[in-house]
């Protein structure tokens, strides 16, 4: 099946993002985050959960009333209380959840399915007499029987849902399993279907593209893959994997998502590991003799594309793994010449030396090598 041409996102860095245990944003966070990703080109986001009160409610009513581009949407279950607090912040867009598997109707319905689908149209109906527009979410869609699944999606759309969310709650499922279960989905819709994947298993960006390849045109994301439990998929591989695997176009201006990661991650007080796609330190750094080798030919040679396209510089480092070709471009800038035998000597000195720091090594360092093997000139 090809993809759609344009994919929608609707990052939920402001919701799902925040159940992250442990951190609460700030109202002035809040604002600043939706502010950056509506800069950037975020079509939708989820500000968050109005039925929580207080703060959180006059967060997004401060949101709403930015004049952003995006689209805004709140977070609401299938309570008439919860719709109310969405209108009263004044949003146009709102989004109801319902539980589709028998594990969460049972906790959440007392296993009353029928009592979940009244408690549905009734909001879904509130919400609509009031002007909003409503998506309607089948939470734990993965562990919900198919057939049920079908016709909750159904009903959604019979009573007037605009979209219909397909759920991994539990981030249980494959890329294959996912696309079998979102093609049928999109069989038997007429409104589309979004993909809210979670990364239990690692697989929340692979499975938001197969819902994508089954037909789904829309996305939740977080920055930097923030969300509950192992997180959501991440804004930032979501938008380049689109790009580079697919060609799709997401309109999202990617030369700015490593600050966006960076003003993420320094809010929640959070660092992103080194090795993390698209946002991680390492992402541009070679090291590798060989890599550093090809890379110096032809960084497509160790490079899926071109770092200034989200943000970075490509970066070589010398450390334990090095070879002569990565030390003669770095000292070369110092006007020392290496050959065979010399730059065997260096290169033995640069792995006992990382080895022994544990980390890659300083130019000022590697120029102190340099120097205690007798080449170059004095260290300053
Ligand atoms: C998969 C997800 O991410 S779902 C979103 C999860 N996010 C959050 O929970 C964060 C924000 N939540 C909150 O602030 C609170 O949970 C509130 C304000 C929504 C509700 O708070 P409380 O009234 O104290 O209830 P509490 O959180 O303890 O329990 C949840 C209640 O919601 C009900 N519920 C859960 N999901 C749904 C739903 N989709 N539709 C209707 N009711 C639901 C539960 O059955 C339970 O109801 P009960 O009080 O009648 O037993
Ligand atoms: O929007 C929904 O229906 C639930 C979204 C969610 O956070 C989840 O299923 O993990």
């Amino acid at each position: 099946m090809t993809p759609p041409p344009q994919i929608y996102i609707n990052d939920t860095t402001l919701r799902d993002g925040e159940q992250a245990a442990g951190i609460a944003f700030s109202l002035d966070e809040k604002v600043a985050i939706a502010t950056f990703l509506d800069t950037i080109g975020i079509q939708e986001m989820e500000v968050g959960i109005p039925a929580m009160g207080r703060d959180e409610a006059q967060a997004i009513h401060t949101i709403a009333n930015l004049g952003l581009n995006a689209q805004l949407l709140g977070w609401n279950r299938a309570v008439l209380s919860d719709i109310q607090a969405s209108i009263n912040c004044g949003l146009k867009r709102i989004h109801i959840s319902v539980p589709v598997s028998d594990i969460q109707i049972q906790v959440k319905f007392q296993g009353q399915w029928a009592k979940m689908f009244k408690q549905l149209q009734e909001t879904i109906t509130f919400a609509r007499d009031h002007g909003l527009d409503v998506s309607v979410g089948g939470e734990d869609s993965s562990r919900a029987d198919e057939t049920f699944l079908l016709e909750a999606a159904q009903f959604a759309q019979e009573n007037g849902a605009f979209r219909f969310r397909f759920c991994d709650t539990v981030g249980i499922l494959d890329p294959f399993t996912t696309f079998e279960k979102v093609r049928k989905l999109v069989a038997v819709l007429a409104i589309p279907v979004e993909m809210h994947t979670h990364n239990d298993l690692g697989l929340a960006t692979a499975n938001a593209l197969a819902g994508i390849r089954a037909g789904a045109v829309s996305i939740n994301t977080t920055v930097n893959g923030l969300g509950e439990r192992a997180g959501n998929a991440a804004l930032e591989e979501v938008v380049m994997a689109l790009r580079q695997i697919y060609g799709l176009k997401t309109n999202i201006q990617t030369e700015r998502l490593l600050e966006l990661s960076r003003f993420v991650a320094k809010t929640v007080n959070c660092p992103v590991p080194p090795w993390k796609a698209i946002v991680g330190a390492n992402t541009f750094a070679h090291e590798s003799g060989i890599h550093a080798h090809g890379v110096l030919h032809n960084p497509s040679t160790y490079e899926p594309f071109d770092p200034k396209d989200v943000g970075w510089q490509r970066r070589f480092v010398v450390g334990k793994h090095s070879g002569r070709h990565l030390l003669s471009q770095v000292l070369q800038n110092y006007d020392i010449h290496l050959d065979a035998s010399n730059s065997q000597l260096l290169l033995n000195a640069v792995r006992d030396l990382s080895t022994q720091l544990k980390r890659s090594l300083t130019v000022d360092e590697l120029l102190t090598l340099a120097s205690q093997e007798g080449l170059g000139v004095a260290i300053i």
